[in-house]
């Protein structure tokens, strides 16, 4: 009864997310299925009563109608207003429609007088707007005069390099991608993110990946890296022509996240330095790699910071836009030939965003590839790229030269109006903010087809049927998709069928993020990387580093046991009949819980919920894990990694149980030798260490926090049971307070006399009393 009970309660323990995401998704599928009802009522509605008006339409149209009707036209159509005198220019009207596309005030075409004076105010409005858009445009053009000046600075004061671009200038080994029918779908949900890409990334060029917001831009850029999980991907990834796989080249790749993981407890200068040494070539020299160092920092334009810690959340150090830009510098201070950027502009402002982008250039005049997302850029900044990939629910609407975009979409009669930041404008008419004001009959949802007919790739053949079928949905999914899901949809899926299927899904996941993260392939980046050694030398570096920096939380730590030492050694009483057995039962689980209530206090302060067992398995897995896997997949060792913490962690384990012991020893006084209680309280702690690490690795956070909770109070409690149940009784000798609370109080009986036959009986009393309990 109990088993089942248990054996019940673990099952919903462990299943109770699974089901209540199930839930979520069916009832996110009803709740789709109720609007997409009520929406095909409301068009059915709407074409009965634009029907019946048509029927008995009136000749002259009501000024509410005319109102609306001029609005929608006049948005397109500058001529329009031209013509009733609203606008002075189409130039005009552009600006209106730009400052506020959607906003039919500005062009509203009201009869009657009362209406003039509000068309007059807007008349003014639009003069103040196109005076400001002037304005903004004449410091544009000396924004670029600017740069063009600094640029030719540059050319003169740093050692004339790039003068010399073609000699001087030390070309890395290139990296050439080229995709081919890329599509991606999700396993979990049949959802495509990505259909039909194709295209190239060439080295020596700045490729921007641009669209829409869900387009799969950061899809697209994490499958050329090979960072995608849980997704089937079809189609072809050529590297320089060949298909091999990316993760050969992961020595001589960059990939800057989009969050920015960096070593908070680190100087810009420590977290940049240490990635260099890690990451490049061990034939280079020290000198070499320090110039390297001093090279970024300097076209970052963190020289003022290089010696501030970075900081964490909590704590702030550098602003963000630093720390943004230290996240860029730790993937171009390992000289990479490939570089991928996800959205590194995003929370910098214009000038730090070019500062980026100029550091990126002369990367690129090395003949880096760099391809980035990036939102939003100005024009300046848009001009600074070579490429662009324009996207739109998963497939291509341009990949081409930068130079011939608006030339590409004047073609099909898209043009930009003037003073408009042509990006702004394509990514408007893609979110159908705007409609394109073309002379041909285009459809924004045909721009991707458009594309593919334009460059003569193979349309796929559901395109080619119902030209709707290019329709996607801001989530990425056609409508030939969303026909299917519907299907899907009606034949619904038992609860358990669609349990299996998501653990089947969750556990490819997890195996597509070993394959990325352990499983290595073989390595043709030609860079001989430091060592394993070498390596944990500069982890040990590092890391004793960071312990230090973290001092106070250590002493902390230390002060906790102190308290615990006095409190359980004053509950014991060494001398009476039991051997201070209940002291010691307290000492293991004070001991393993102790760490609990640290990490709680660590975990308070940190705002963090990565803290499990052991303190220093929590700080060496849990609080670093983003680093960990960011560091792992760039091809720095693992073995490294976990040696160094283990080494330096070391000291910790070695001195807590010296600290606990200095108070309990003193206040409880019992028979044993200091040495003796030492030495199991240190075997002890490496018990707990080891069940802390194996909790942070392979539990989440949560279950890991509960298991640190129960396992050492539930086996304290099973090692003095009687023995009644046989399970039980094996579970309390294998258990390790069971271990720990015998040899603490062998230890001590032993010192209660010397004679042997008095001892063989203590001895033998002691483990009597041990299964009493
Ligand atoms: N693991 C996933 N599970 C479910 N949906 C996903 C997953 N990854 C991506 N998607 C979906 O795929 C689409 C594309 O996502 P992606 O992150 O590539 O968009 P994006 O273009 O980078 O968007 P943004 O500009 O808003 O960051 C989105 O609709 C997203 O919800």
């Amino acid at each position: 009864m109990q088993a089942a009970l248990s054996t019940l309660l673990l099952t919903i323990y462990n299943c109770y997310d699974q089901v209540l995401t199930i839930r979520e998704m069916r009832n996110a599928k009803a709740r789709k299925a109720a609007a997409r009802s009520a929406r095909e009522k409301a068009q059915a509605r709407d074409k009965y009563k634009s029907a019946k008006n048509a029927a008995k339409k009136p000749k002259i149209a009501s000024p509410s109608q005319l109102s609306l009707a001029s609005c929608k036209k006049t948005v397109i159509h500058p001529q329009a207003l031209e013509s009733f005198g609203a606008l002075n220019s189409p130039e005009q009207s552009s600006h209106a429609v730009e400052d506020d596309p959607d906003s039919c005030n500005a062009f509203s075409l009201e009869l009657g007088d009362k209406n003039i004076d509000r068309k007059m105010k807007n008349e003014k409005q639009i003069r103040t707007h196109s005076e400001i858009f002037q304005y903004a445009y004449a410091q544009l053009e000396k924004e670029k005069a600017l740069l063009h000046l600094q640029q030719n600075k540059n050319l003169t004061f740093s050692g004339l390099i790039s003068m010399a671009t073609s000699q001087e200038i030390r070309k890395r080994p290139m990296i050439e991608v080229s995709f081919r029918d890329l599509s991606l779908t999700l396993k979990r949900k049949n959802k495509h993110l990505l259909r039909c890409v194709t295209g190239k990334i060439m080295p020596g060029h700045i490729t921007a990946v641009m669209g829409t917001s869900g387009a799969g831009k950061t899809t697209l850029i994490s499958a050329l890296a090979g960072k995608t999980v849980g997704c089937k991907m079809t189609g072809l990834i050529l590297i320089n022509g060949k298909p091999e796989s990316i993760h050969s080249y992961r020595k001589i790749i960059g990939f800057v996240p989009q969050d920015d993981i960096v070593h908070g407890n680190l100087t810009v200068e420590e977290n940049l330095w240490f990635s260099a040494r890690c990451r490049l070539s061990a034939d280079l020299s020290k000198p070499d790699k320090v110039l390297i160092v001093e090279r970024v920092i300097e076209s970052l334009g963190l020289q003022a910071v290089r010696d501030s810690l970075v900081g964490t959340v909590e704590k702030r150090r550098i602003s963000g836009g630093e720390r943004k830009r230290v996240n860029v510098g730790l993937e171009l201070v390992m000289e990479p030939s490939l570089l991928i950027l996800d959205e590194p502009t995003s929370g910098l402002d214009s000038s730090t965003s070019q500062l980026l982008l100029r550091a990126l250039r002369r990367e690129a005049l090395e003949g880096v590839n760099i391809c980035m997302v990036v939102h939003q850029p100005s024009y300046t900044l848009f001009k600074m790229f070579d490429d662009l990939i324009l996207l739109k629910g998963g497939l291509t609407v341009y990949h081409g030269p930068v130079s011939k975009v608006e030339e590409y979409f004047a073609g099909l009669g898209i043009n930009v109006p003037e003073h408009m930041n042509p990006t702004d404008h394509f990514i408007d008419v893609l979110e159908e903010i705007v409609k394109p004001i073309t002379s041909l009959s285009i459809n924004y949802r045909e721009l991707p087809m458009r594309w593919m007919l334009h460059k003569g790739y193979p349309v796929p053949p559901d395109m080619q049927q119902d030209c709707a079928g290019l329709v996607m949905s801001s989530t990425g999914v056609n409508l030939d998709n969303q026909k299917s899901s519907v299907d899907a949809e009606n034949k619904e899926q038992s609860l358990a069928g669609e349990i299996w299927k998501d653990m089947i899904c969750t556990l490819e996941l997890h195996w597509d993020i070993i394959q990325h993260n352990i499983l290595r392939s073989r390595d043709l980046s030609n860079r001989r990387t430091p060592g394993v050694l070498m390596q944990y030398k500069y982890f040990l570096g590092r890391v004793g580093k960071q312990r230090l920096r973290e001092a106070r939380l250590i002493a902390v730590d230390l002060l906790i046991l102190l308290l615990a030492g006095a409190c359980v050694g004053s509950l014991t009483k060494a001398g009476d009949e039991n051997f201070g057995v209940f002291g010691y039962i307290h000492t293991i689980i004070a001991v393993c819980k102790l760490q609990n209530l640290h990490s709680w206090l660590y975990l308070y302060k940190l705002h963090q919920k990565t803290l499990l067992c052991k303190i220093a398995a929590l700080r060496t897995f849990s609080l670093d894990k983003l680093q960990y896997w960011r560091e792992s997949a760039s091809g720095i060792s693992n073995l490294a990694h976990f040696l160094s913490k283990e080494t330096i962690d070391h000291f910790n384990t070695v001195i807590k149980p010296v600290v606990y012991l200095s108070m309990f020893y003193s206040i409880s006084n019992p028979r044993s030798s200091f040495a003796d209680n030492y030495i199991v309280l240190l075997c002890l702690v490496y018990c707990v260490t080891g069940i802390g690490y194996a909790l942070s690795i392979f539990l989440g956070p949560g279950p890991a926090q509960l298991c640190a909770v129960l396992i050492p109070v539930v086996l304290a409690l099973i090692s003095i049971q009687t023995g009644e149940s046989k399970f039980v009784t094996k579970l309390a000798n294998l258990s390790y307070p069971r271990w720990a609370l015998e040899a603490f109080v062998i230890a001590n009986a032993e010192r209660y006399d010397t004679t042997s036959l008095y001892r063989g009986q203590m001895l033998h009393l002691v483990q009597h009393m041990l299964f009493s309990y």
